[in-house]
């Protein structure tokens, strides 16, 4: 027998369409987006997908992106669970800048330093920004843990504790689990499932609005197909791609 853990990048964003640096910022979602939302539902439909709990981050795009997709899949119902563990990587300082300006003033080393580097964070981002989420309602609780910047390996070390405590137990429950989030929460996901090494992740890309499905081993929660499989690969290929491409 296997878990199935279904993974669901938000549909486009405000800022994903406007090619800004993004992170923590609430931004919503394009119709675009939402009509992707609304595709991923019906693929999960079309495969015969039927999510019976939904995690997601603290965020509206992934909230709105899991709502609208189990709507279209008539799962509406089930219930979730969200934490801020699953939130998008805190961009620090580059939050709000756009992809290209900044790959134009720092260079394309720096940029992707920044960008998809496992262990380099962003310079942090000032309390008193315009783009802090310092003071949100929503990170009340967070205390010392809330982020001013992130990099890969700190998302993963935040993550990590909701994936084993949050996660796995419904998994191992018998769920079949959707998790709506972000793309680099979720290539932090991916890469400790699929055990990519923090060399390789840098060239892991994940599209938005395109379900990824994983089924994983019942005792080691190890996926039986590395790299899982999405419900329309060849999309998926051309839009993860469009998604590396970003700020060129
Ligand atoms: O801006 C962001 O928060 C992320 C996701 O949109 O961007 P990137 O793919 O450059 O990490």
């Amino acid at each position: 027998m296997t878990h199935t853990l279904i993974l669901l990048r938000h549909g486009e964003s405000e800022w994903n369409a406007k090619n800004l640096f993004t992170g923590w910022v609430d931004v919503g979602l394009t119709e675009k987006g939402q009509a992707e939302a609304v595709r991923g539902g019906e693929q999960l439909v079309a495969a015969g997908l039927h999510p019976t709990v939904v995690h997601t981050s603290l965020q509206r795009r992934a909230i709105n992106t899991a709502a609208l997709a189990l709507d279209a899949a008539d799962r509406h119902w089930i219930p979730v669970r969200r934490s801020w563990r699953l939130n998008e990587r805190h961009y620090g300082a580059l939050q709000g800048k756009n992809k290209a300006q900044v790959r134009d003033e720092y260079g394309e080393e720096q940029f992707m330093l920044w960008r998809r580097s496992f262990d380099v964070p962003p310079p942090p981002l000032d309390d008193d920004a315009e783009y802090s989420q310092v003071g949100d309602p929503q990170y009340a609780d967070l205390g010392a843990e809330m982020p001013r910047t992130e990099c890969l390996r700190d998302v993963i070390a935040r993550l990590l504790p909701y994936w084993e405590a949050g996660i796995v137990p419904d998994l191992r429950a018998g769920h079949t689990v959707l998790v709506a989030a972000h793309g680099n929460s979720l290539r932090a996901i991916v890469k400790h499932l699929d055990q990519i090494s923090d060399e390789d992740i840098a060239g892991l890309n994940i599209p938005t609005g395109m379900p990824l499905v994983y089924e994983l081993d019942e005792d080691t929660m190890q996926p039986v197909t590395k790299g899982g499989t999405y419900l329309d690969p060849e999309a998926a290929a051309a839009a993860a791609a469009a998604v590396a491409n970003q700020g060129r």
